[in-house]
């Protein structure tokens, strides 16, 4: 016998997915579907634990499957308590319903809720992608999210849940006046009503309207990253040429991508004030992550936290590290730490003037005192180093004698005397860089 079609409601114990829950049940009793309800405990109310029991026992008197899941973890550095949870909420009702076998998820959220998040995003500055709030259906993940009572008002929810005879969940934080929410909820939503009976109606039109607007940004930001060849990494010469308007819009289409992130305005205004040339630069995006433009093009990088970026570097390779650090130079991919050493270093004041160069050919390093000052290529071979550890920066005083060359080390003509003060020198590789704890 073919195994019945199974629908998931992810249900908090609120009045809204509860009342959900009910009708879903009634509909797929006569449509010969399996329903189960899916609750995400988010560990972070004293009320949680009972919110869970209430929907498992609701569950049961109803005859309804029940799935539940705790979360786990919490927010990484700079993301607020509600991202982390939203995201987790979304990410766990997916596990369950694919556990269960569901591939549609039901939300409970109604014309109100979908009024409040336009008006909270427009409060926000939102463009069309904000101002299109919720989508009544939309495919993530491989499982269809649908909000069947969207176009629903809060008030005819409520009468239809005091026919169900249950106490529904009261989350005391939707009426924490914290919460830009709860604030717009409790005081400004009542009297917009009362002033404009429609508002509700209106701004789910707004939606609608926004979320068209989007689609057609959406399909000219595609067009105009595959026209100038937008990959990994962003062409940046091509994508000046376009109008400042699709440039903004490719630039924010192509950010979402390689992100895969929610985009702050922030950082697209940033990017569109500092990429007016080809110098080199870099953006912090969270995490080891770096926006780094460099040869032309502006992409994505992963680079060691621990990395700073020395004050004096510049354009021109000129550099001082003034102090043992972690560093990251323009355009080189990989760390440069400085750290205090008892031998075969190099005196601290020659650090503050640096010319940073690439390899050109020619330069000539002495490995050991009264050694043989020979080629790098020779000194690699002898050494044993293989090619893959001969990138990276080469080190100059500001009279042109060779310093530093990744692999080697400091130049023996460099060495500081035994006994006084002095740093080593080493460079490590983008994926070492990755691995380096920070100092
Ligand atoms: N903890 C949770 N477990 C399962 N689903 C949830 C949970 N929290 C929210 N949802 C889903 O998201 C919808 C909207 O959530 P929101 O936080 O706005 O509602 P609520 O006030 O918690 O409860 P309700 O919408 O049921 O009255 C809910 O109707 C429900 O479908």
């Amino acid at each position: 016998m073919p195994s019945r079609p199974v629908v998931a409601v992810a249900c908090s114990g609120g009045r809204d997915s509860v009342a959900l829950l009910h009708a879903t049940l009634a509909a797929g009793r006569e449509l010969g579907m399996r329903v189960v309800a899916l609750h995400v405990h988010h560990g972070l109310m004293a009320e949680a634990d009972r919110w869970a029991c209430e929907v498992e026992a609701l569950c049961e008197r109803w005859n309804a499957d029940f799935a539940c899941e705790r979360l786990q973890g919490s927010p990484a550095s700079g993301e607020s308590i509600e991202a982390w949870a939203r995201r987790e909420r979304y990410r766990a009702l997916a596990r369950m319903a694919r556990g269960a076998g569901a591939s549609i998820v039901l939300l409970g959220h109604h014309l109100h809720d979908q009024a409040e998040t336009v008006l909270l995003q427009a409060l926000r500055g939102a463009g069309p992608a904000g101002l299109a709030a919720m989508p009544r259906v939309v495919e993530r993940d491989g499982l269809t999210w649908a909000r069947p009572w969207l176009a629903r008002t809060g008030p005819e929810i409520a009468s239809y849940a005091a026919t169900l005879d249950v106490q529904p969940a009261i989350d005391p934080s939707n009426a924490d006046p914290r919460f830009a929410r709860s604030r717009l909820r409790e005081h400004v939503m009542p009297a917009l009503r009362a002033a404009f009976p429609e508002a509700d109606v209106a701004l789910a039109a707004v939606a609608r309207r926004a979320g068209e607007a989007r689609a057609v940004l959406d399909d000219v930001a595609a067009e105009d990253l595959r026209r100038i060849a937008a990959g990994e990494a962003l062409p940046l010469a091509p994508w000046r040429a376009l109008s400042i308007a699709r440039r903004t819009n490719a630039l924010r289409a192509w950010l979402a991508q390689v992100l895969d992130a929610p985009v702050p305005q922030t950082l697209v205004d940033r990017l569109l004030a500092e990429t007016a040339d080809d110098t080199t630069r870099r953006w912090l995006v969270g995490g080891d992550r770096v926006l780094r433009s460099w040869r032309g093009a502006l992409a994505l990088v992963a680079l060691a936290r621990a990395c700073v970026t020395p004050a004096g570097a510049r354009a021109d390779g000129a550099l001082s590290l003034l102090r043992c650090d972690r560093y990251m130079l323009d355009g080189w991919d990989g760390a440069l730490e400085v750290f205090s050493t008892d031998g075969c270093g190099i005196a601290p004041h020659l650090l503050a003037h640096l010319v940073v160069r690439v390899r050109a050919g020619g330069e000539q390093f002495q490995l050991h005192p009264g050694g043989i000052a020979r080629s790098l290529k020779k000194q690699y071979q002898a050494l044993g180093i293989p090619a893959e550890g001969r990138d990276g920066p080469l080190l100059f005083d500001a009279a042109g004698a060779l310093l530093f060359v990744p692999g080697l080390g400091v130049d023996a003509r460099a060495w500081a005397p035994a006994g006084v003060p002095q740093w080593g020198l080493r460079w490590t590789s983008p994926a070492q860089a990755a691995k380096a704890q920070p100092v």
